[in-house]
């Protein structure tokens, strides 16, 4: 039974068992073809910033759900029934996966921080899913294996199975063929969205050309200047729909971006600084120009001896 608590600030009682939700960046996205069932076949390297969402789980005496945050707001509008929720479908998959197995899976109360911006391209719903299956495993302290938590995942979502590991990584297929990328820096963004939500059906079917150049190897090379030479094939149909993409993009480059680009199927673009301070004051000085958009200076996972050390 799905019930809101009254307060929807953070109940303190809450208090022990939390996961954070990362935001997930795709660097570069290449949509290398289509799949007989229509879902496109991507490349994509992507990596989850120190920022997003945040998950609170305690044991109650019946299954509740509640939330709070700056994009609560758009969440409830947004998809009309709480029962939609990518965090209720994934605690109702892992609970009827684990009953199969003769596990228990009590009742619970879990929290819902909404810090990310809804329908972004930075997969807010696909991180909290994937963070509410790791805290309510912890939660009712059962396992269950690598390849059942991965197909769980996919089935939740595309993006489901790259943010249960929240590393940098390169992904191939629709989602479920991850490399993790050990040797890959940790990166100074400033996350920007003019807080226009953004359909990923809609943008792949405005896609003209589906069979695009792939990644291909790295070479030697450095990784920041590997990744100025990618793409993100869904930006062209993603600017086309949505004007303020253009701009959001410009406002970054007049910040001296080293590099810009959108993520996912936008509208967030992201720009890469030097270091998190220039981040941060680029990020200051955009939301001053836009108080009602969405800028956000974010270090990403990774090697901290890279560019934004
Ligand atoms: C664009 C990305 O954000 C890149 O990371 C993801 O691939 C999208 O992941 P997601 O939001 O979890 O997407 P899903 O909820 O699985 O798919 C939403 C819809 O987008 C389209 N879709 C999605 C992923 C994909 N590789 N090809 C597609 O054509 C399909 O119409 C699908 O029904
Ligand atoms: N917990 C959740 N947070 C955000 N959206 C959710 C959630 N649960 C369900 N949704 C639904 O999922 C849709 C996509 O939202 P989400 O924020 O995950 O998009 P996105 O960032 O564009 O994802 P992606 O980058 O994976 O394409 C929303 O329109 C919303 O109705």
């Amino acid at each position: 039974m799905l019930s809101q608590l009254d307060d929807n600030t953070r109940p303190a009682t809450m208090a022990g068992l939390f996961e954070l939700a990362p935001a997930k960046i795709n660097l570069a996205l290449h949509v290398v073809g289509r799949r007989a069932d229509g879902y496109h076949l991507l490349e994509s390297i992507v990596t989850f910033a120190d920022h997003g969402d945040r998950l609170d789980f305690a044991p109650a005496e019946r299954d509740r759900f509640s939330f709070s945050g700056r994009f609560a707001p758009a969440l409830s509008t947004g998809s009309g029934k709480h029962a939609d929720n990518l965090v209720l479908k994934a605690r109702d998959r892992l609970r009827s996966l684990l009953q199969d197995q003769g596990l228990a899976a009590p009742p619970v109360a879990i929290h819902l921080e909404k810090n990310l911006p809804v329908a972004a391209g930075i997969g807010g719903g696909s991180a909290d899913a994937a963070a509410a299956l790791r805290g309510l495993l912890r939660l009712w302290d059962v396992e269950v294996s690598a390849p059942e938590l991965d197909r769980l995942a996919l089935e939740l979502g595309a993006d489901v199975p790259m943010c249960l590991r929240s590393e940098p990584m390169l992904v191939r297929g629709i989602g479920e063929d991850v490399t993790l990328l050990p040797d890959f820096p940790s990166l100074a963004l400033v996350l920007a969205n003019p807080l226009v939500g953004v359909s990923t059906p809609q943008i792949f079917r405005r896609l003209e050309r589906k069979n695009n150049p792939p990644i291909g190897p790295k070479g030697e090379g450095d990784w920041v200047d590997f990744l100025g030479m990618l793409r993100n094939d869904l930006e062209p149909p993603a600017r086309s729909l949505v004007p303020e993409i253009a701009q959001v993009s410009a406002m970054l480059d007049a910040e001296d971006a080293l590099l810009t680009r959108m993520t996912g199927s936008g509208a967030t673009c992201f720009g890469l600084f030097e270091t998190m301070d220039t981040a941060r004051g680029a990020a200051s000085a955009l939301q001053r120009r836009k108080p009602d958009w969405y800028f956000q200076a974010v270090q990403t996972a990774g090697h901290k001896s890279g560019t934004s050390s």
